[in-house]
């Protein structure tokens, strides 16, 4: 280890990035830069501008409304949690136009969410078998025919509903291992238009100087003997200066080159960049190439997408305490939940309303999953109005609503810089992989050997993948991983108990 300070640079100002240079400064390093590829900080929790309101386009939900979820404690803290509107009533209609009656339909979505909830460990099983078996045993157990037809639907929804959880396309692909791992935080609680908030309180007393934005990293040489001056106030390097006088010369293991030419030398890097950004460039990214086990990983995981359509009219067809509309199709059966990109339209099942009015206007959005929302991103605006508004005409019954004035549509999986929503685990793979993809690099060559190259981010996190928490904790635990080898003592404000356990 040199006596030197440390060089530090986090690739990626998502929600990992900003917690990981964030906790870095409160240890005491100085010398962090955050290189994000886009022109925006935030990556997965982003928002965006729809009539007058600004809308979460990412994260809306805080997965767990106890002290030990960081992000929720953190966002109470700053007196954001007063004020969040009631969730307003769950609605459900059936393809048959007509409404159904909301305790039956409460009550058998319960049962199916008990029976799709499982946590023990069964890495073989696929969460579709394990359901379609559990539902037939209900379903089996009913003597009338009509509420055995409205269960199935029901238990079908429920299905759906969890691919939109996952953001997969087939119960049957979903290992049932999949929460295994998971640490349970409490209640999810709908925090429309605040989720962006966590990004700013990320970035307070973070020089602004050390975010680059528009720094797409294109290569990250590691296990090298890359050189530089090293007299500078300024916050990145440029290449090697090899008529620089030996004793003025620093030597760094790791080079980050951007694509737009720039090299930075660092002692280390943190890589916090999407499975999906992983997937499909890892093989190119990094020289050396990354151990064979890790590509095996990050080729092993998938990387789910789901789609968010914001639907703004210019008067609400649904009476003002309505919060959700579930839609039923009553030929529907658990056994078989997955997509059917010709019938796309059948998994527009759940809409949410944006409340509160006041601040939202009158604004739906429609959830879809998986294959169905790769479709859709590459569908018109004036196409999926036409047909969610067809859609909605046949469930509610009516045939005065009215099409949307304005309609946006996420397109995760076309963003360069994610390329899709977040990661689940398939059939057949255990949690543990995740620790793998967390390990960091050590290399041989340069004295500083250890800790080359770090990796965060939610897919690193077999208690939390796929949540902003996750995505929080994964940025502190490589932080805490550096400062534990710098032995940096000075305990950081922000630890929670649950960061003892990652
Ligand atoms: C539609 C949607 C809804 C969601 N809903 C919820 C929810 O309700 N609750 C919840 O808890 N979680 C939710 N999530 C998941 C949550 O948003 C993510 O788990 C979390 O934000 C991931 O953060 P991250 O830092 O790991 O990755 P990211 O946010 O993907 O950050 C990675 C950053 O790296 C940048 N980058 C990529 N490539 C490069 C490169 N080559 N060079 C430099 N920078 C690069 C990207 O631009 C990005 O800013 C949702 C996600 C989506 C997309």
């Amino acid at each position: 280890m040199s006596d030197r300070n440390p060089v530090i640079v986090v690739v990626g100002a998502g929600v990992a990035g900003l917690a990981a240079a964030k906790k870095l400064k409160e240890y005491g390093f100085n010398d962090v830069t955050v290189l994000e590829a886009s022109e925006k900080v935030g990556g997965r929790v982003a928002t965006a501008t729809l009539g007058t309101a600004c809308v979460d386009t990412g994260a809306q939900y805080i997965h767990g409304t106890s002290e030990e979820n960081p992000v929720y404690c953190l966002l109470k803290k700053s007196g954001l949690l007063n004020q969040i509107p009631e969730m307003g009533e769950e609605t459900f209609y059936s393809n048959k136009g007509h409404k159904v009656d909301v305790n039956i339909a409460r009550d058998a979505y319960g049962a199916g969410e008990s029976m799709i909830r499982y946590r023990g460990s069964n890495t073989g099983k696929s969460l579709g078998e394990h359901y379609a078996e559990k539902t037939q045993g209900v379903i089996d157990s009913v003597q009338d025919d009509d509420k055995r037809t409205r269960m199935q639907s029901v238990f079908a929804l429920v299905g759906k509903d969890m691919l939109i959880d996952i953001g997969a396309s087939d119960l049957h692909r979903i290992s049932l291992d999949s929460w295994q791992y998971y640490i349970n935080m409490g209640d999810s609680l709908n925090i429309p238009g605040l989720m962006f908030q966590l990004v700013d309180k990320l970035l307070e007393d973070f020089p602004k100087d050390r975010l680059l934005l528009k720094r797409e990293v294109s290569k990250i040489k590691w296990d090298g003997s890359f050189s530089v001056a090293p007299a500078r106030d300024e916050p990145l390097l440029s290449a090697h200066t090899e008529s620089a006088s030996e004793e003025k010369v620093c030597q760094y293991p790791v080079c980050i080159v951007c694509e737009n030419g720039e090299e930075i030398l660092a002692d280390h890097v943190i890589v916090t960049i999407s499975l999906g950004c992983l997937k499909a460039q890892a093989s190119s990214l990094f020289i050396p190439s990354l151990p064979t086990e890790k590509m095996e990983v990050i080729e092993k995981l998938c990387f789910g997408n789901i789609a968010k359509i914001f639907l703004e009219y210019e008067e609400a067809f649904w009476e003002s305490d309505v919060g959700t509309i579930s839609l039923i199709y009553e030929d529907d059966i658990p056994a078989s939940v997955s997509t059917n990109k010709m019938q796309w339209l059948k998994n527009m099942q759940y809409f949410s309303v944006l409340r509160p009015k006041e601040r939202f206007g009158n604004v739906l959005i429609g959830w879809c999953p998986g294959d169905i929302a790769d479709l859709v991103e590459t569908m018109t605006d004036d196409e999926l109005s036409t047909a969610i508004t067809n859609h909605l005409k046949m469930f509610l019954g009516h045939s005065n609503i009215p099409q949307p004035k304005s309609i946006l549509c996420t397109k995760w999986r076309s963003n360069k810089f994610v390329k899709g929503t977040y990661s689940f685990l398939p059939v057949g793979v255990d949690g543990n992989v995740m620790d793998t993809l967390a390990q960091p690099l050590v290399g041989s060559q340069h004295p500083n050997k250890d800790l080359q190259v770090l990796f965060a981010g939610e897919a690193t996190m077999k208690t939390l993948y796929g949540t902003v928490q996750g995505a929080l904790l994964s940025g502190h635990r490589e932080a805490d991983r550096l400062a534990a080898h710098y032995k940096k003592t000075v305990a950081p404000t922000s630890t929670t108990s649950v960061e003892k356990q990652v």
